[in-house]
C-alpha cells in the first residue's frame, strides 16, 4: 500500500522508512532506523527528485505510481548517485521507459559503472543551468564531496525548495512525521543528526562550507534532504549546526572522557576525574567505555564537546586496540580544534600515553595536548592524587 505525504503544493514525499537495517553503510548502528527520501513534483511535466535504497524499492514504486495517478514520469533528477539513493533508478528506468535523467557528468559516469542502461536518456546539467517543468523552474549547484564527488543540489526558484542531497540529513526513521516542526528535533533528533553528519560527511568540512556559501545566496524556504525530516521552519537552527560542524568548532564547552580499561583501574580513575570536574563546577562531562561504545557515537560526541580526555591501558606495548581504532577514525574524519588530556596505564612498560600524544600531534590538526598527564602503574595510588588534581585544574583553566 502506498504511504506518501504532501510536502507543499504539488510536491510529494514518496520515500520510505527502513527499520530492519542494523548498520548503515554496514558500519554505523541505526537503532532508530533511517528514512530514504524521494520527492515527486507534479507540474506540467512530472519530476522525481532522487530515488531510494533497493531495500525499500517496492514501497517507493507504489508511492510513485500512486502520486502519478496514471500520468507518466517525465524526468528524474539524480542529485546523488550513492546506492542508498540511486539504486532504485534502475527500476524507474524499466517502468518509465520515456523518463529522462537530469544529472551531471560525474553522476552519469557512475551510473554506467554501476551498470545502469542510461544511453539515450541523458540530460546533462552543469553548475547554474536551469530547467523548467511548467510552473516550476529549478537550478543546479555542484556539491562535490558532500558526500560523494558527483553530489549536487537542486533549487526550485518557484517555491524556494532546496533538494539538498545528503546535506542536512539525519539517521532516524520518520514514522509519519515528515517535517521538523512535527518532531522535537533538539530533544529527539539532534544526536542522530550529528552522528549522521560527523560520520558520513564530517571529513569534508571545507566542501560543506563551500555549499553553505552557495546556499546563503539563495532564498531557501524549505530544505528537502535525502534522509530525515524536511525543514520548513527554523532553518537557521540547523544551518548553524552545519556551519559549526563543518568548521570543526565545538558546539559546547564540556569534557568528553573516553576510556579503555580491562580490569577497571583506568575506568575508576576516569570516574574520579569526572567527579572532580563536576565538583569544581564543570558539569558538562560525558564518559564512554571505548570497548562498548560504537565509534560513530564517540565521533559524534567528539564533534559536540570542546575537551577530550583519552584514558587508555597499554596493550602489547601499544595503545588499547579499540582506543587506537577511535583515534584512527578521528584522524580520518578530520577532527580538529580540540584540547586533549592524557591518562595512561601499564603494569610493566607503560607506553599508551606517549603513543596517544604522538598520534594526536603528528596525525591531527589543531589538537592541543595538555602538559599535565597522569600515568598509572596498574592502579591509581593516593600519592598520585595531586597528579589527577593537576590534570583537572589544567582542564578547567583551558576552558576559560
Ligand atoms: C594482552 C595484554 C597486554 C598487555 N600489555 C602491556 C604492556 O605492553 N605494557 C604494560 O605496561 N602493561 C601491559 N598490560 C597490562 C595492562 O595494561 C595493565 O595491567 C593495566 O594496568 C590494566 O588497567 P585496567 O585495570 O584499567 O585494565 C597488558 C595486559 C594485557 C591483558
Amino acid at each position: 500500500m502506498y504511504c506518501v505525504r504532501n510536502v507543499t503544493d504539488n510536491l510529494y514525499w514518496v520515500g520510505a522508512n527502513e527499520h530492519r537495517l542494523a548498520l548503515f553503510e554496514n558500519i554505523h548502528p541505526i537503532p532508530r532506523g533511517v528514512s530514504y527520501n524521494s520527492y515527486l513534483l507534479l507540474d506540467k511535466q512530472t519530476v522525481l527528485f532522487d530515488t531510494v535504497d533497493w531495500a525499500v524499492c517496492r514501497q517507493f514504486l507504489e508511492n510513485v505510481e500512486h502520486v502519478l495517478a496514471g500520468r507518466t514520469l517525465d524526468y528524474v533528477v539524480i542529485n546523488h548517485l550513492e546506492p542508498d539513493h540511486g539504486a532504485s533508478l534502475e527500476e524507474i528506468l524499466i517502468r518509465y521507459p520515456k523518463v529522462k535523467i537530469i544529472s551531471n557528468e560525474k553522476a552519469f559516469m557512475m551510473m554506467r559503472q554501476f551498470g545502469f542502461s542510461i544511453d539515450g536518456r541523458i540530460d546533462e546539467v552543469k553548475e547554474g543551468d536551469t530547467r523548467s517543468f511548467g510552473k516550476h523552474t529549478v537550478t543546479f549547484a555542484a556539491a562535490p564531496m558532500v558526500h560523494w564527488p558527483e553530489a549536487m543540489v537542486t533549487f526550485d526558484t518557484t517555491n524556494g525548495v532546496l533538494f539538498a542531497a545528503d546535506a542536512f540529513g539525519s539517521f532516524g526513521a520518520l514514522d509519519g512525521k515528515l517535517f521538523n516542526d512535527e518532531v522535537n528535533f533538539d530533544r529527539d533528533w539532534i544526536d542522530d543528526a550529528r552522528r549522521y553528519y560527523t560520520n558520513i560527511v564530517g571529513k569534508y568540512g571545507p566542501h560543506v562550507q563551500a555549499l553553505l556559501k552557495k546556499a546563503s545566496g539563495l532564498d531557501i524556504k524549505m530544505i528537502c534532504p535525502l534522509h530525515g525530516p524536511v525543514w520548513r521552519s527554523d532553518l537557521g537552527y540547523f544551518i548553524d549546526k552545519y556551519d559549526k560542524w563543518s568548521r570543526y568548532e565545538p558546539e559546547e564547552k564540556g569534557v568528553l572522557i573516553v576510556y579503555g580499561s580491562m580490569y577497571g583501574n583506568t575506568e575508576s580513575t576516569a570516574e574520579l576525574l569526572a567527579t572532580k570536574l563536576v565538583e569544581k563546577g564543570i558539569t558538562n562531562v560525558s564518559m564512554y567505555d571505548v570497548s562498548k561504545t560504537h565509534v560513530s557515537y564517540l565521533i559524534s560526541e567528539t564533534f559536540r564537546l570542546s575537551h577530550l580526555v583519552l584514558a587508555s591501558v597499554t596493550y602489547n606495548l601499544g595503545i588499547f586496540p579499540p582506543m587506537h581504532n577511535y583515534l584512527m577514525d578521528m584522524k580520518a574524519l578530520n577532527v580538529q580544534n580540540r584540547t586533549a588530556a592524557i591518562l595512561e596505564n601499564g603494569s610493566w612498560a607503560c607506553k599508551s600515553g606517549t603513543l596517544m600524544q604522538e598520534f594526536l600531534e603528528s596525525n591531527m590538526k589543531k589538537i592541543g595536548v595538555l602538559e599535565e598527564k597522569v600515568t598509572l602503574n596498574s592502579a591509581l595510588s593516593t600519592d598520585q592524587l595531586p597528579d589527577l588534581d593537576a590534570l583537572v585544574d589544567s582542564l578547567i583553566e583551558s576552558m576559560k
